[in-house]
């Protein structure tokens, strides 16, 4: 334990302007036995709409971090840098207190899993709090709520939807904000992503921007339009007061000068954003075409010069106006070309359903689509986007598609 961990090297500045420039370094999880804890009776509050064939998973995953790689991308691991921040005394205290910080255990039931946990090796620790500990698991379990405790349940819940790293934190300019998910069966990724980029020395000196005890923003909500102009989907995830705060500290930190706050139908096949429109283009997105026209955005900005105390900051608000018109004048382009998801309303809504808006470019014009969605994709490849398509049938059971399975920590700036 304890031994520091090399300084690793890295091209460039981390961090991305833009959903486009071109992508170097990703970060990814393999979805692991986490994925084997999903059953029937759980799958729904674990926000899986299966129970999926976990080695075909793998296989789909490993596909789709191997076409990163022959495009040149870098791919980090959360389980490999969840192990080497954990022989760090200080990074292990706080993962296991997350742990175990949960109303269900009580104080017998917390100190059992406490000590459980402490003794892991590094390896056995991460693979632990990211599959969780079963009942049965837990050597020495004892108290009241351990005796009452059903047999099927978990001491720790595993974290089936770390897959989508996209959520849990996203870069924006050279500072990360960690998010705050909102979904109780989520709320444990953050401290994970929180305590990588507070313990890894690859990432010593990164400014968090944001905190995983603020009001509820998930990344999958927050798309960079171009350099300084965000925008943030509100509804099932992200609260209108989490994008305040975020608009705040973007301003008060010179990260961005607009805003565009725009509400989402809270249900959940449009959890986020980016399950309806991602960025394709400097100047195109691929967009649901249900809800194109009727998206509206707030343009939200603030005076130059703000400042940096972010509550101090003054903001601006304007609008409610059609997100694709706000959209443009925020990035000072004529027009947003938008390409549709599927042709007809029922294709389209199946191929949304299936993450056929959810594409993460590589760079402007090549983006890595699931290739089930075969009408947008092609609707894609007429309007001069390449795609590189991979394989989803057992990803797509947790409803997220390349972007969401993906945070990206460097990009070329424009
Ligand atoms: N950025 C995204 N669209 N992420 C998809 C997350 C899917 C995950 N099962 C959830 O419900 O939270």
């Amino acid at each position: 334990m304890c031994q520091p961990l090399p300084m690793i090297e890295t091209a460039g500045t981390m961090g991305a302007t833009s959903e486009v420039g071109r992508l170097r370094t990703v970060m990814l999880h393999r979805p692991g036995p986490e994925l084997r804890r999903l059953t029937p009776r759980n799958n729904d509050q674990l926000l899986f709409d299966g129970v999926p064939w976990v080695a075909r998973a793998q296989d789909e995953h490993d596909a789709f971090a191997q076409a990163l790689r022959d495009r040149g991308v870098e791919v980090l691991h959360v389980d490999a840098l969840l192990t080497e921040i954990l022989s760090f005394p200080a990074a292990r205290a706080e993962l296991i207190g997350a742990a175990v910080d949960d109303p269900r255990l009580g104080a017998t039931l917390q100190r059992a899993a406490t000590s459980h946990l402490a003794w892991l090796s590094p390896e056995d620790l991460a693979a632990t709090l990211i599959a969780g500990l079963a009942h049965d698991e837990l050597r020495g379990g004892r108290g009241l709520a351990y005796e009452v405790m059903d047999r099927s349940d978990f001491v720790v819940p595993p974290l089936p939807n770390l897959l989508f790293t996209r959520d849990s934190s996203v870069w924006i300019g050279d500072e990360v904000a960690v998010t705050s998910l909102a979904m109780p069966a989520r709320h444990r990724e953050s401290t994970i992503t929180a305590a990588i980029y507070t313990h890894h020395p690859r990432f010593a000196g990164v400014e968090q921007l944001y905190g995983s005890s603020l009001e509820h923003l998930e990344g999958g909500d927050v798309l960079l339009l171009s350099p300084g102009v965000i925008a943030v989907g509100v509804g099932e995830r992200t609260t209108p007061g989490g994008a305040e705060r975020l608009a705040r500290r973007l301003f008060a930190r010179g990260l961005a000068t607009t805003v565009l706050v725009v509400p989402i139908a809270q249900q959940r096949a449009t959890m986020h954003l980016d399950t309806i429109a991602t960025m394709v283009d400097v100047d195109a997105m691929v967009m649901y075409p249900a809800v194109a026209d009727s998206l509206r955005a707030w343009t939200v900005t603030a005076p130059a010069g703000v400042g940096d105390d972010a509550d101090e900051v003054e903001l601006t608000v304007t609008g409610p106006q059609p997100f694709v018109v706000a959209a443009a004048t925020a990035m000072g382009i004529d027009r947003l070309r938008v390409i549709d998801t599927g042709l007809d309303p029922v294709t389209a809504e199946r191929e949304q359903w299936d993450d056929g808006n959810n594409t993460l470019a590589l760079a402007p014009r090549i983006a890595v689509a699931y290739e089930r969605n075969t009408v947008t994709n092609a609707a894609l490849e007429a309007a001069g986007i390449e795609v590189v398509a991979i394989a989803g049938s057992e990803l797509g059971s947790g409803r997220g598609g390349p972007r969401c399975m993906s945070c990206p920590v460097q990009r070329d700036p424009l």
